[in-house]
C-alpha cells in the first residue's frame, strides 16, 4: 500500500486591533520552496528557518487557500478516501477564521460544503456530523446543548475508532447545511480571554460523509475538518479558575498530539493515541488510512513568538508522518465495506483522482431528516467502514513496573557504556599516537601532546582502576548488547510510568548538559533528543533543542539561557541533599538495577575523592549519575 506524507502549510494572519509589527517573522521563498523565518525572542541573533510545502502571508485570502490547497482534495474524498484537514496554532492565531471564517470571508468549512455539492451526482448522498472535544469529553454539536450527553469513543473489531451514537444528518442542499451549522456553532464552547475575544475552548471536528459510485463501485469518502483549540500560555491569557481548567485540558490534549507526532517520527512501536480523546479520534489522520493536511496558523506578534516557534517546530515534525490512504468501498458479494488500495501516482504532491462525472439529469431529493437523540448505529459518523484488509495494530506485551524500571536502567546504562567505550577508545588512540611519535624520536611532538595527556586521569589512577573498570566495562558492554537486542522494546517509551519517563529524561538531560558545556553540541543535541523521547511535552527541553539545532546548523557557540533564580531555602535544601547524597546515583529501581548501581557509582565516588578537577575527567561517562550541583535542567523537566 503506498504511503503519503501529511501536507503542511503555514498561514500568518494579519495584525489585528492593538497589535504592532516587528521584524521577527517573515516568509522567504527560494527555488520554489517556502520558509517561515522567525527570530528567537530571547536571543534575537538566532534566526530559525522552517520549511513548508506552502506559506501564506497576511495578505492571503480565504479563497486562495481554499482553491490552492483544499479544493483538489475534494476529488479524493469523492473517490472514497478519508481526508483530514486540521488547523493548528496558538490561541488567536487564526484557526477558527481559517476553518469557519465570517459571513464576509467564509472559511474552509462553508466553501468545502459548496464545492462538495457542486461535485455530486445522482448517486451521491451527503451527510454531516459535528462534535466538540471539551475537557477531554466528546459532545455532539448537532444536539441541543441541554440534552447533549457525553459520547464515548470506541474501536470496532478492525481497530477503527469511532464515536458511538454521534449523529450523522443527511443534507440535501447547502441551505440545509447552513441551517444546521449556524445552530451548531452557537453550541461550541467559546469564551473571551485576554488574547482572543472569542477563543475556542474545545477542539471541533466537522465531518462531511460522501456515499457515491465510482466505476460501478459504491464508495464511502469522508472529509474531516478540524478546528483545534489553541495552546495557551496562562501568563498571557489572564485566565480565571474555570478558564484555567479548560486551558489545562486543551494544553494536555495538544501535548499528547505532540507525543503522537514524536512517536510516529521516531518509529516507536507503540503510539500513545489512547492518551487523549483528540488523538484517538484523529488516529486515522495520524499514521492511519486517511490523507492529511495540517494548516499551521501563526500569529504575527512578538508576544506570541516563543509559542509560534514551538508551533513551527511541531509542524516541521508532523510533515514526516506517513499515512496509508485506502479507498472505502462496498464489496457487492458480502455487502460489507472493505478497504482497497487506491491507485495513487507516486511523488510528493497529493494524488489527483478524477471525480465521477456529474450526472446531467435532475437528482432525486434525499430529504432532510430531523436531528434525533435516538442513536442510529447505521448512520453513526466515524463508525466507518469495516476494513477487512487492514492489519490489526499489535498490542505491546504487558510490562510490570519492575520490567519497565529495569529497561530504563538498561537504557541509561547502555548510554554510560557507550560513553565509557568512546572515552577509552579516544584514550587508547592518544596513547598509540604518542607511542608512535616516541618511536620516531620526535620529542618535540611528544611535548606538544603533553597537555592532551594532562586531560586524562593520572597513570596511577588508570592502573589502579583497570581491573575493576574492565569488569565494569564488560558488564556495561553486556548491558549494551542486551539493549541492542531488545531495542524495539525500549522504544516503547509510552509504556513507561510517568515517573520512570522523567527519571530517564533527567538522566539524558544531565548527559546532554555535560556535553553542551564542553561545546560537544552535536552529541548534546543527540542526547537532548533522547531525553525528549521520554518527556516529549517538556517545552523548555524543546526550546533547548531548537536553540542547539540552530547553533549546530550555523556553526555557532551555544550559550544556555540564564539559570532560574533559586527559590528561597533552596540553597539550604540543596546543600543538605548534596551532602546526604554525595555521589548520589541515578538509581533505577529493581534489584538488578541496584546491584548495577554499586558498580556504576564506584568510579565516580573514587573520582570525587580525588577532587573536583579529576571529577571532570569522568564526566563524559559518569553524567547519568546526577550530581546535585547540575540538575537545574532536570528540575525543569520535573516542573513541566
Ligand atoms: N486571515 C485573517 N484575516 C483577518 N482577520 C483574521 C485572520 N485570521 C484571524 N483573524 C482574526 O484574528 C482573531 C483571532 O482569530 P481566531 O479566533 O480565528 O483565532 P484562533 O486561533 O481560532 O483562536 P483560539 O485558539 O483562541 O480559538 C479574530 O478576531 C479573527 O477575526
Amino acid at each position: 500500500m503506498s504511503t503519503r506524507q501529511v501536507k503542511i502549510l503555514a498561514r500568518i494572519r494579519p495584525l489585528i486591533d492593538g497589535e504592532f509589527a516587528d521584524d521577527g517573522l517573515r516568509i522567504e521563498r527560494d527555488s520554489g520552496k517556502s520558509f517561515i523565518i522567525a527570530k528567537n525572542p530571547k536571543i534575537p541573533t538566532q534566526v530559525f528557518s522552517f520549511p513548508f510545502t506552502s506559506c501564506y502571508g497576511p495578505e492571503s485570502t480565504q479563497e486562495e487557500i481554499f482553491m490552492d490547497e483544499v479544493d483538489p482534495m475534494l476529488d479524493i474524498v469523492y473517490s472514497g478516501i478519508t481526508v483530514t484537514i486540521f488547523a493548528y496554532g496558538v490561541t488567536s492565531s487564526g484557526k477558527t477564521h481559517t476553518m469557519q471564517g465570517t459571513k464576509a470571508q467564509p472559511g474552509i468549512i462553508p466553501r468545502a460544503v459548496e464545492a462538495m455539492f457542486s461535485r455530486r451526482t445522482e448517486d451521491t448522498e451527503l451527510s454531516v456530523s459535528y462534535m466538540e472535544i471539551y475537557k477531554d469529553e466528546v459532545y455532539d454539536l448537532l444536539v441541543e446543548r441541554e440534552t447533549a450527553s457525553k459520547l464515548s469513543v470506541r474501536e470496532n473489531q478492525h481497530g477503527k475508532v469511532f464515536v458511538a451514537n454521534q449523529l450523522s444528518i443527511p443534507i440535501d442542499s447547502e441551505s440545509d447545511f447552513n441551517e444546521l451549522y449556524a445552530e451548531a456553532i452557537k453550541r461550541r464552547s467559546v469564551a473571551s480571554t485576554n488574547l482572543n475575544r472569542a477563543s475556542s475552548r474545545s477542539h471541533a471536528v466537522l465531518t462531511l460523509n460522501v456515499k457515491t459510485q465510482v466505476n460501478g463501485a459504491v464508495t464511502f469518502g469522508k472529509l474531516n475538518l478540524v478546528d483545534l483549540a489553541g495552546s495557551e500560555n496562562n501568563k498571557l491569557t489572564g485566565n480565571d479558575v474555570s478558564r484555567m481548567a479548560e486551558s489545562s485540558a486543551i494544553n494536555k490534549s495538544l501535548s499528547v498530539l505532540g507525543q503522537v507526532v514524536h512517536a510516529l517520527n521516531t518509529g516507536a512501536s507503540r503510539i500513545p493515541y489512547r492518551n487523549s480523546k483528540l488523538t484517538r479520534i484523529l488516529q486515522d489522520a495520524l499514521g492511519g488510512n486517511s490523507l492529511g493536511l495540517l494548516i499551521c496558523n501563526i500569529a504575527p506578534t512578538l508576544k506570541h513568538r516563543q509559542d509560534t516557534i514551538n508551533t513551527l517546530n511541531f509542524a516541521s515534525r508532523a510533515k514526516n508522518i506517513e499515512n496509508k490512504p485506502v479507498v472505502n468501498q462496498r464489496d457487492p458479494q458480502t455487502n460489507t465495506v472493505v478497504a482497497v488500495a487506491p491507485r495513487l501516482p507516486t511523488g510528493p504532491s497529493l494524488p489527483s483522482i478524477p471525480a465521477p462525472k456529474a450526472h446531467a439529469g435532475p437528482r432525486p431529493s434525499i430529504g432532510l431528516k430531523q436531528p434525533s437523540r435516538v442513536p442510529r448505529p447505521s448512520s453513526v459518523a466515524g463508525s466507518g467502514p469495516l476494513l477487512r484488509d487492514i492489519p490489526e495494530r499489535r498490542e505491546p506485551p504487558l510490562l510490570t513496573e519492575q520490567d519497565i524500571d529495569a529497561r530504563i536502567a538498561k537504557a541509561v546504562e547502555a548510554e554510560v557504556a557507550r560513553r565509557l567505550a568512546e572515552h577509552e577508545r579516544q584514550q587508547a588512540e592518544r596513547v598509540r599516537d604518542a607511542e608512535l611519535l616516541a618511536q620516531q624520536g620526535e620529542a618535540s611532538h611528544r611535548s606538544s601532546l603533553a597537555p592532551a595527556f594532562n586531560d586524562q586521569p593520572p597513570p596511577t589512577e588508570a592502573g589502579s582502576r583497570s581491573a575493576g573498570d574492565d569488569e565494569l566495562r564488560q558488564r556495561l558492554q553486556d548491558l549494551e548488547d542486551k539493549l541492542e537486542s531488545g531495542n524495539a522494546e525500549t522504544r516503547m517509551v509510552s509504556d513507561l510510568s510517568p515517573v520512570s519517563r522523567k527519571k530517564a529524561g533527567r538522566a539524558y538531560v544531565a548527559l546532554a548538559r555535560a556535553q553542551s558545556e564542553k561545546n560537544n553540541l552535536t552529541l548534546a543535541l543527540e542526547l537532548y533528543r533522547k531525553a525528549e523521547s521520554y518527556v516529549p511535552d517538556n517545552i523548555k527541553l524543546k526550546e533547548r533543542i531548537i536553540e542547539i539545532e540552530w547553533a549546530v546548523k550555523n556553526g555557532k557557540a551555544f550559550n544556555p539561557s540564564p539559570k532560574k533564580p533559586k527559590k528561597k531555602g533552596a540553597k539550604k535544601n540543596k546543600k543538605a541533599s548534596w551532602k546526604a547524597s554525595a555521589g548520589e546515583a541515578f538509581v533505577p529501581a529493581g534489584p538488578e538495577a541496584e546491584n548495577e548501581q554499586e558498580n556504576v557509582g564506584s568510579p565516580l565516588r573514587r573520582s570525587q575523592k580525588r577532587g573536583a578537577g579529576e571529577l571532570q575527567d569522568h564526566e563524559a561517562f559518569a553524567t547519568p549519575i546526577l550530581k546535585r550541583s547540575r540538575i537545574e535542567e532536570e528540575a525543569e523537566v520535573e516542573e513541566d
